[in-house]
């Protein structure tokens, strides 16, 4: 029974494939030899050790598949990436990610080069993938969302933002651990998909040289979702699956020479990442492992659902081919081997609560709806204000004539008719005033009326442009590529079954010859002693090569236990300096009542992987920083009342008194700047110890000392009569 068979349907082992780079330039220069031997059709790959003796056969290990130096792209794709991404088009996660010693290939693999494009990687495949298979697919809507993070020194920062900031994780019950602020942007075909690779790749860069990094020493996760959405009887059905590409840092150890200091805690932090990764795996295959440290590290929380959880898992592991890269190769090799056996439980997921493309489908319908609701059935804009209706005014204008008779009535009546006249043109300017006035309110409000119909002409060109937006993020696809699309899984189909046959071929013509071996052995006759003392001495050779390869092998396990030991012990006992630190100072300054109320209060937040207390923004080191600011502004203050206080007797109002020298009493204002500075920062200090105000412009801060027997030069009684009260004998004279 396979490992795929023994539990549910949905469990399946991580896949694990291999693949050997050429050897370079540089290592062809330096005559380098190979000892690297790959046998694609079955799955093996052979290693012989250039320091053992001729008799230690290579280590031979088998993997899902294996990949010799010249393989195309295009092989590597179909053979890891190709059924992971057709599995997340169905609605399951996947994660491919590439482990290895730097310079081994890993970027080669999951990126490639852009130019030629048969050197494209896996990551610009699976774009290409993604969108064929989605406009191949007719009835079905399709969203696709991307992002991409840089993990360097335990620290995730967004690689399509351009700022560089550190980004936290969280953990969701249901929805497992997420980054908080993760920018993910909204995918329309493969072209777009490339930029933000690109884009991603630009601010690595940048960032490295920012902060002095090296790239290769950083992990990064390129994510991409496909939400989508069918009718199944009427009825929606979404899936969303989401695929992880992840190019590892180099695995190989951090030589402690090398690095001191930030790198070398650095490397600590990066080898960190990966032990916890290699014990991750260790512990999901140890049938008595109780617990998986993947909050150990944040590689192993940001990975856990790809080893042992709800993901279909790819490990590409890439080895160099050159003797000097040896160790690193075994050790590879050894860890890929480990992961071989991790059992994943992938599931199809199904309509989950937070899908995105169910909240474009309803925006969509809402904006269809209003749309719809503000256009009558010829397309004409409906307007939701009353109508105005116009009005016509007619205006008419009557003349009387009357009959010449009487010369005086004529003249009578002809001052009538013009006051008459007078009368009727004044009304009619009157009215002209009014039909201008209404005219004037008719156009304002034709205009009123012409500008509700621009806005909502525009409020509906808004909407339009939004639900074209919106639409065009929904991806659909079509009949013609459809059949396209049919005819290229087949083929892929073809291909894998070719391959399955030629697997099935090889077990059983390995299984002829192991039968033939053995009835040539049972048929053979010791024709002689001579003969089966040399055959016995054949098969004793043999053994004793395999003893000795097991014995190196021994070696290397050591080896590669013991430096992995010895840096946990190392990282052991710096926790243990610390702790111990920690310790001391809360054994002999923090009383121990305190200590056991703050550690009755404390609660552990699962979410955040933090110890926290309420309301701890109001508590120690935040109030004491503004005790400390505090004291500061009262230590300028300080240093401001001793300036405005040398300053002042610098002006003429010393405050003169007496003091005894070698050279006999000296007036105090002739003592050496130092001193009077001394003096003056004493002075201060009393001020300040009084709490008395600072002095105000124009106050002098002398004039608020006590008085014990110091006077004030300025005045000029108070000087005269405790002049009069010195002692004149011993020649204690106010100086002049
Ligand atoms: N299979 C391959 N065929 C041809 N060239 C390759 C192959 N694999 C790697 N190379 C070349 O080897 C060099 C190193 O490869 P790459 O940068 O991918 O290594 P890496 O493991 O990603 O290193 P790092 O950990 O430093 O990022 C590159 O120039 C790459 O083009």
């Amino acid at each position: 029974m396979s490992k795929q068979e023994k539990n549910s349907k949905n469990d399946e082992c991580v896949k694990v494939v291999v693949r050997c780079r050429p050897l370079n330039s540089k290592e062809k220069e330096d005559g380098r030899t190979q000892v690297v031997f790959v046998n694609q059709s079955r799955g093996e790959i052979s290693v012989t050790n250039p320091k053992g003796d001729s008799a230690e056969a290579p280590k031979v290990f088998t993997f899902d598949s294996t990949f010799e130096p010249e393989v195309e792209q295009e092989t590597v794709y179909k053979n890891t990436a190709y059924p992971i991404v057709e599995s997340v088009l169905e609605g399951y996660n996947g994660t491919i990610f590439a482990y290895g010693q730097t310079g081994t290939g890993k970027t080669h693999t999951m990126e490639g080069k852009d130019e030629p494009k048969h050197l494209r990687g896996i990551i610009p495949r699976t774009f290409d993938h993604i969108f064929r298979s989605i406009k191949g697919t007719p009835n079905v809507q399709f969203l696709v969302r991307v992002s991409f993070l840089e993990l360097y020194n335990e620290e995730i920062r967004d690689l399509l933002q351009k700022n560089i900031k550190k980004l936290e994780l969280r953990e969701k019950p249901g929805s497992g651990v997420y980054v908080k602020d993760l920018s993910t942007f909204m995918i329309q075909d493969q072209e777009e998909l490339r930029e933000k690779l690109l884009h991603g790749r630009e601010n690595r860069a940048v960032g490295a040289t920012q902060m002095n990094q090296d790239s290769s020493r950083s992990h990064s996760i390129f994510a991409i979702t496909i939400e989508r959405c069918d009718i199944v009887n009427g009825e929606s059905h979404i899936r969303v699956g989401k695929l992880n590409l992840v190019d590892l840092a180099g695995s190989e150890r951090q030589s402690k020479t090398q690095a001191t200091g930030s790198r070398l805690k650095e490397a600590i932090n990066i080898n960190q990442s990966l032990t916890t990764l290699g014990n991750v795996i260790s512990s999901l295959i140890d049938p008595k492992a109780t617990h998986v440290p993947y909050r150990d590290s944040k590689l192993t929380r940001l990975l856990q659902d790809s080893l042992g959880g709800n993901t279909k898992t790819v490990m590409v592991a890439n080895v160099g081919p050159a003797d000097f890269n040896y160790d690193e190769t075994i050790s590879t090799l050894r860890y890929a081997h480990r992961a071989k056996s991790i059992q994943n439980h992938a599931k199809i997921n199904e309509d989950p609560k937070d899908a995105m493309i169910r909240q474009f489908q309803e925006e969509i319908a809402k904006l269809k709806q209003q749309l719809a609701s503000s256009v009558d059935k010829d397309g004409n804009i409906v307007m939701m204000e009353a109508e105005v209706i116009q009005v016509e005014k007619v205006i008419t204008i009557n003349d009387d004539e009357k009959v010449k008779l009487l010369q005086q009535k004529l003249e009578q009546e002809k001052s009538e008719v013009e006051k008459k006249y007078q009368n009727e043109v004044k009304k009619i300017e009157e009215d002209k005033k009014l039909q201008e006035k209404e005219k004037q309110q008719l156009l304002q409000q034709l205009m009123d009326k012409e500008e509700r119909e621009q806005k909502q002409r525009e409020q509906q060109e808004k909407l339009l442009k939004k639900l074209q937006k919106m639409q065009e993020k929904v991806i659909q696809g079509d009949e013609i590529m459809q059949k396209a699309l049919e005819k290229e899984r087949e083929l892929n189909k073809a291909q894998q079954e070719l391959q399955q046959r030629k697997e099935r071929d090889r077990q059983i013509a390995e299984q002829i010859k192991r039968n033939e071996d053995l009835a040539l052995e049972i048929n053979q006759k010791y024709r002689s002693q001579a003969e089966e003392a040399q055959d016995k001495t054949k098969r004793i050779k043999a053994l004793v090569g395999r003893l000795k390869q097991i014995e190196s092998e021994n070696r290397e396990l050591d080896d590669f236990y013991g430096s992995e030991i010895e840096q946990l012990q190392e990282r052991r006992r710096d926790l243990q300096k610390e702790l111990k630190l920690k310790n001391l100072i809360l054994e002999y300054f923090i009383p121990e009542k305190e200590l056991e109320r703050l550690q009755l209060r404390a609660m552990y937040n699962e979410e955040l992987d933090e110890w926290m207390y309420p309301y701890l923004h109001l508590a120690g080191n935040l109030v004491r920083n503004s005790e400390e600011r505090k004291q500061q502004e009262q230590e300028i203050k300080f240093q401001e009342d001793v300036e405005e206080i040398l300053k002042l007797e610098e002006e003429g109002h010393p405050n003169v008194f007496f003091v005894y020298t070698e050279e006999g009493p000296v007036r105090e204002d002739d003592i050496d700047p130092e001193q009077r500075k001394k003096k003056a920062v004493a002075q201060a200090r009393k001020q300040s110890a009084k709490k008395r105000p600072t002095s105000k412009p124009g106050q002098s801060a002398t004039s608020k000392r006590p008085q014990s027997g110091v006077k004030n030069s300025n005045n000029s009684s108070s000087v005269t009569a405790d002049s009069d009260n010195y002692p004149k004998a011993k020649g204690l004279q106010p100086k002049k």
